[in-house]
């Protein structure tokens, strides 16, 4: 007879693990977290949507991504190929982003087929206006930071231009009324840079986030052409107003509009639907809940000196 590959004591804790599996899969415990995929569809793939921003970059920027040795002779071939290679998947990753919010509402999504391919190919075309823009970003970048030697060392290097690729593709799914998948495009670059920014947050050209590690730029958020934001900047919601049934009422605009031309310092904190007007400067740290007229210098108040720094120590022990 073969002999057991268990161990008496691994033998021993079988029911246990049994009784685990029992309350695992009694409903009152998957119910809430369990998902269900429709039509066949699982959770949409990070790993390939990793796959479609790559190649996005590598389509926007030829050269800075993708192949290292694209010539301007083979530069159609190779877009081409992978416009093609994009098509397929993000359509796919459109389907299961629109099967799983089916299934989460219990919709009929019979013609997901259809609307994956359409939308997939609606956001195609918009790569050329992705790119216009970003070059905005980019140039906003080299002439917006001292430290930069080039404009070709922010496309590389600047978590500012990593974030602003990922959200400028992410707000056009967002605006194609996509699913999900711009919410985990957007915190693909939330991991890799800090900088948290929501999908549907409106950003004109020429933006720039300099460092930009703990930046949070709100849902609702309006923001001018030729703004920029250092570290640690937060525009946010100031409230959450709940309904009858106590429930948050969901997609109010409740975050800030930042007119043109608007620089925020680090740490500085704006809240709520307020207008912070063309040309302003927020100091760091400087806490704002109320509009505030074009061309304003909004300071801390400044740290007073200490009348000598052995009086410091001393007070600080006693
Ligand atoms: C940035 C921010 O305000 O976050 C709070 C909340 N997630 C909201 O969107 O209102």
């Amino acid at each position: 007879m073969k002999k057991s590959q268990f161990t008496p004591e691994e033998l021993q804790g079988m029911p246990q693990l049994e009784a685990v599996v029992d309350e695992l899969c009694a409903p009152e415990s998957y119910e809430a977290v369990y998902h269900q995929s429709l039509h066949g569809a699982p959770m949409p793939s990070t790993e390939a949507l990793a796959e479609v921003v790559e190649r996005l970059k590598a389509a926007l920027f030829p050269g800075y991504y993708g192949p290292a040795r694209v010539v301007l002779q083979s530069m159609r071939y190779h877009l081409s190929a992978n416009l093609d290679s994009i098509y397929r998947l993000l359509s796919e990753q459109i389907r299961r982003g629109g099967c799983f919010i089916c299934a989460e509402f219990a919709n009929d999504c019979t013609s997901c087929e259809r609307y994956s391919h359409e939308t997939a190919m609606r956001f195609l075309q918009r790569l050329p206006e992705i790119r216009r823009v970003l070059a905005t970003d980019v140039r906003a970048a080299f002439e917006g930071d001292p430290a930069a030697k080039s404009p070709g060392e922010t496309i590389f290097c600047y978590p500012s231009i990593t974030a602003m690729i990922h959200h400028r593709i992410a707000h056009e799914l967002y605006r194609l009324d996509v699913p999900i998948i711009p919410r985990i495009i957007s915190e693909m670059a939330h991991s890799k840079t800090g900088i948290d920014i929501h999908p549907g947050a409106q950003i004109g050209e020429e933006f720039f986030i300099d460092h930009g590690t703990g930046v949070v730029v709100g849902e609702t958020c309006i923001i001018g052409r030729g703004c920029r934001l250092y570290q640690g900047v937060t525009l946010g919601a100031l409230s959450f107003p709940k309904d009858g049934d106590g429930k948050l009422v969901k997609g109010t605009p409740r975050h800030p509009i930042l007119e043109d031309n608007v620089t925020v310092y680090a740490g500085a904190t704006v809240l709520g639907r307020i207008t912070i007007g063309t040309g302003t400067i927020i100091g760091g740290n400087v806490w704002v809940t109320h509009d505030v007229p074009a061309g304003s210098k909004l300071a801390q108040a400044r740290s007073s000196v200490a009348e000598s720094s052995d009086k410091m120590v001393a007070n600080g022990r006693r």
